[in-house]
């Protein structure tokens, strides 16, 4: 059967878990960046992370699940991904014993749930067994998580993973047995003789680069580790060689998106820390607290910002039910109109605490001060840059990125659409860099 044949139980999928005891569909509170796809999986499906590897080939001392970028480290990204999926009942990461305590801390630190941890082996093949031995344990004499059906293995070293091509991997894996992504060759594979000349070359059309995620009954990766040999513990790099071997279970192969990419030299942290970013400068939303002059500069920011490629929405504020942008991925720019005090951006830096939204990443809340020249020669100065700067410090030991702009308006109609654009590309350069460096700064638009 194809993937795409099989039924997609997609639409308005009650949590229930009596009468489905293996869906899992708990809501997380602060986590709630993703949407759900509405997708039920009525069998028990649960996660092997093997982590347990030593990144030699990063030449980092650090091993790359544990690099951090925008203050989080790989693995907790890798585990975000599968914990908002719903139908996913529990996560099994397999770290090295020496790293135990770390990756515990990292589990309390960021708030994860349905994790366990398990100490993993010399070998990726050995590690893999453990948390999947360690999966069959935990279905003894535990109600909350059942024996899974479908067991998905992936590398802990691949943070973007989707919901939906893990539900194809899933479903696929159950009706199959097992199942893998896989993505085209980008070099033609050639074999050497030992001498280092060309032995002989594949024809590239015909091969595929195996990548994970994997899906597998529980029964098949079982067996084939029980029954496969030391020399495959010990050199084996591919899970689906095993299921087929050892079980006689040929894996339906799903194409797979770029993204499924793993993590392997020291420049693909680099190339995860900008795909991260790029994903959470896709949208912003301005607060104008109702101001008609903050209304009409919010209107000109939302034109000049479209062709910059941001999401902008406009709120007066974030009560009612505008409460729900506090749960998203947004980013915030409060516009003040004449006014140099901070009150505002206090009041929703509250807020951002409460919904707990800095938890996973960075958030960026900008303060673009809107004054007029009248304002400007009374007061005799721009506004209070040592005010934004404290109260910056204590935003950003909650992971709050707070930045000012302070705009002046100008008669002149050329003038002010100058600023406007300026105010415009400095507040999406803020979003997309996130740089601690400039944090508290009030920059002039
Ligand atoms: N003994 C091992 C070796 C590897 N892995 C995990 O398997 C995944 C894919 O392996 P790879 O990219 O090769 O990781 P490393 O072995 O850490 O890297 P390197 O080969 O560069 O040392 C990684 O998440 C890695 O932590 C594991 O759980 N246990
Ligand atoms: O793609 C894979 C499975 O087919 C694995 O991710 C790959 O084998 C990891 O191993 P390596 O240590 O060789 O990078």
């Amino acid at each position: 059967m194809e993937v795409n044949d099989i039924n997609m139980q997609s639409d308005n999928c009650e949590p229930d878990r009596a009468a489905h005891p293996g869906i899992f569909l708990c809501r997380e509170a602060g986590k709630s960046d993703h949407q759900p796809s509405g997708r039920c999986v009525d069998f028990p499906v649960s996660v092997v992370l093997p982590a347990g590897g030593s990144g030699e080939r990063t030449g980092l001392q650090t091993p790359k699940q544990f690099c951090s970028f925008l203050g989080r480290p790989l693995i907790s990204y890798t585990i975000q991904a599968f914990e908002r999926v719903l139908w996913i009942q529990s996560i099994m990461v397999v770290v090295a014993k020496e790293n135990m305590d770390l990756m515990t801390d990292i589990i309390q630190r960021f708030q994860h749930r349905k994790v366990r941890v398990v100490p993993g082996g010399s070998t990726r093949h050995r590690s893999i067994c453990n948390g999947v031995l360690a999966l069959g344990e935990e279905g003894e004499g535990t109600s909350a998580v059942e024996r899974p059906k479908v067991v998905i293995i992936h590398d802990a070293v691949r943070p973007f993973v989707e919901e939906d091509f893990l539900y194809k991997i899933a479903m696929a894996a159950k009706e199959q047995g097992a199942a893998g992504a896989i993505r085209p060759l980008v070099s033609t594979v050639i074999a050497t003789t030992s001498e280092g000349y060309l032995d002989h070359s594949l024809e590239r059309a015909k091969y595929r680069a195996s990548e994970m995620p994997q899906g597998f009954t529980y029964d098949v990766i079982c067996q084939a580790y029980q029954r496969c040999s030391e020399s495959d513990f010990e050199f084996g790099t591919e899970c689906l060689h095993l299921a087929l071997q050892y079980c006689g279970t040929n894996a339906k192969l799903i194409e797979g998106p770029p993204t499924l990419w793993k993590v392997t030299y020291k420049r693909d942290l680099a190339a995860a820390e900008s795909i991260v970013k790029e994903t959470l400068s896709r949208s912003a939303c301005i607060i104008t607290g109702g101001s008609t002059q903050a209304v009409t500069l919010a209107d000109a920011l939302q034109k000049a910002v479209g062709a910059l490629d941001v999401e902008l929405d406009v709120i007066p504020d974030l009560m009612g039910d505008n409460a729900r942008y506090l749960l998203k991925e947004w980013n915030f720019i409060q516009v003040s109109v004449n006014t140099s005090c901070l009150s505002e951006v206090e009041a929703m830096l509250g807020a951002l605490e409460a919904a707990n939204r800095a938890l996973l990443h960075p958030l960026v809340v900008i303060w673009v001060h809107f004054s007029s020249m009248d304002e400007l020669s009374v007061s005799g100065r721009v506004a209070e840059p040592a005010a934004i700067m404290d109260l910056a410090s204590t935003a950003k030991l909650r992971n709050i990125l707070l930045y000012g702009i302070q705009l002046h308006q100008s008669k002149e109609a050329e003038r002010w659409e100058r600023s406007v654009l300026r105010v415009a590309e400095i507040a999406s350069a803020l979003i997309r860099d996130r740089s601690p460096a400039l944090v508290g700064q009030l920059l002039q638009a």
